[in-house]
C-alpha cells in the first residue's frame, strides 16, 4: 500500500471572545529629537521630508462579524500599503504589559545567559546578537530572540536562558502567542473571503513548525549610538502575514514609491503587514513591502513580531482563482524550504525581495 505523508497537525481552532473595547490611546505621541547638529547624523536615514503615515485602522471585531465594508477596507489598505493596523482585537492591555515586561527581563539577562541561547549552526531559534546575520557581518542595532511557535521547541530555547526554568516567561509567551494567532487566523479568513476564495484558503497549510514560525522579540538600545541610527536593516518579511506590536517608541519606516515613510506608532494596536508568501499567493495583488527601523532617540524600543507561515514542505503558489489569462501566474511553485535556502540567512539581510528568484519571468 502506498504510504501517505502524515497530514500536518491542525493549526489552532480557538478564538478569543472579542469582549474588550478599543484600547485607550493613553500616551501623547513621542517627540522626535532629530539631532541635526550631531556630527555623525546620517541624513539618508530620515524618512523623506519627515513624512509620517497613520496606517488604516481595522476593527477586528467587525471582521469577525464579516462586515463587508471593513473587509473591503482591509483589502484596500493591504493593496495600497501592504501595511495596516488592527484595534478592537481582544488582547488585554494587561497581557500586552506582561509580555513587554517579560521581553525586557529576557533582554536584560547577563550576556552569558543570552550567549547560551545563541543558535547552533543551521538553527534559526534562540538569541541573535547585533552581529548575527550573513557571515556574522550584520552590524545593526537590534538584538532578537526567535522563539518557536511549537511549544516543545520553544521550551528548548527557554531552558537555555533559565536552566531552572521560568514559568512566568513561558506562560505569558504562550498566552500572547495564542491571542495573536487568533488575530492572524481571523485576518487570513477575511483576506480569503474578501477575495471570494474559500475562507480557509490561506490557513490550511499553516504550521507552528519551520524556521519562520516564530515569535520574534526585538530589542533596540540606541544609547551610545550616533543618531539617527539604522536599527533594523531594510527587508521584507517572509511569512504570509506578520503581526507586530511595538512599545510606542517610533522607528518603523516603510518604503513607498521609493520614499521612506515613518509609521506613527499607536499604542495598543497591532501593525499588520503582508509577507512574501501572501504576495505570492495573491499573485502580486498584495505587496510585501520593504521596511526598516531607524532609531532617532535613545529611548528604549522593543517590538514583538509573530508570523503566520506555511509548513516547510507546503507548496506555495498563486491561488488558482487569482490566475487568469490577463494575469498569468507571476511565480513558479516552490516550497518554503526552497524559499528558505534561497536566503542568505534567517536574519534576512537583503533589502531586495527574495521572491524575484521564484518569478515566472525573472526581473
Ligand atoms: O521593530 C519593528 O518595528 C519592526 C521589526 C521587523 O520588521 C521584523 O522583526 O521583521
Ligand atoms: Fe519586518
Amino acid at each position: 500500500m502506498a504510504s501517505t505523508a502524515a497530514a500536518p497537525a491542525p493549526y489552532i481552532t480557538s478564538s478569543l471572545p472579542y469582549t474588550h473595547s478599543l484600547p485607550q490611546q493613553h500616551t501623547t505621541p513621542p517627540s522626535y529629537p532629530y539631532q541635526h547638529q550631531h556630527p555623525h547624523v546620517d541624513s539618508s536615514l530620515f524618512a523623506q521630508d519627515d513624512q509620517q503615515v497613520e496606517l488604516t485602522l481595522i476593527d477586528l471585531q467587525l471582521l469577525c462579524q464579516e462586515d463587508e465594508a471593513e473587509i473591503h477596507k482591509l483589502l484596500i489598505a493591504a493593496k495600497e500599503w501592504g501595511f495596516l493596523q488592527v484595534a478592537n482585537h481582544g488582547v488585554s492591555c494587561k497581557l500586552l504589559c506582561e509580555i513587554a515586561e517579560q521581553a525586557y527581563h529576557a533582554f536584560t539577562l547577563p550576556a552569558e545567559a543570552k550567549a547560551r541561547a545563541e543558535p547552533a549552526a543551521g538553527s534559526g531559534y534562540g538569541y541573535f546578537t547585533k552581529q548575527s546575520g550573513a557571515n556574522g557581518k550584520r552590524q545593526q542595532l537590534s538584538e532578537a530572540f526567535r522563539l518557536p511557535l511549537n511549544p516543545e521547541h520553544r521550551a528548548d530555547v527557554i531552558i537555555k536562558l533559565w536552566p531552572e526554568g521560568n514559568k512566568a516567561f513561558s506562560s505569558v509567551v504562550e498566552e500572547y502567542i495564542a491571542a495573536v494567532e487568533s488575530i492572524l487566523l481571523q485576518l487570513l479568513r477575511s483576506f480569503a473571503s474578501g477575495l471570494g476564495l474559500d475562507p480557509l484558503q490561506f490557513t490550511h497549510d499553516l504550521s507552528k513548525d519551520g524556521i519562520f514560525a516564530v515569535l520574534r522579540m526585538n530589542f533596540y538600545n540606541a544609547s551610545s549610538q550616533p543618531l539617527p541610527s539604522l536599527a533594523f536593516q531594510a527587508h521584507s518579511d517572509p511569512p504570509i502575514l506578520t503581526i507586530l506590536h511595538q512599545n510606542g517608541v517610533d522607528g518603523l519606516q516603510i518604503l513607498k514609491d521609493n520614499k521612506w515613510i515613518a509609521v506613527k506608532p499607536q499604542l495598543g494596536s497591532f501593525v499588520v503587514n503582508v509577507g512574501d508568501m501572501l504576495q505570492v499567493m495573491s499573485n502580486d495583488l498584495y505587496p510585501s513591502v520593504i521596511h526598516r527601523v531607524v532609531m532617532k532617540s535613545d529611548k528604549f524600543r522593543s517590538s514583538l513580531v509573530l508570523a503566520a507561515t506555511p509548513h516547510p514542505q507546503a507548496i506555495v503558489r498563486p491561488a488558482p482563482q487569482l490566475v487568469t489569462e490577463q494575469r498569468p501566474s507571476q511565480y513558479v511553485p516552490f516550497t518554503m524550504e526552497e524559499y528558505f535556502s534561497s536566503l542568505d540567512s534567517v536574519e534576512y539581510s537583503a533589502s531586495k525581495s527574495h521572491l524575484n528568484k521564484f518569478r515566472s519571468i525573472p526581473t
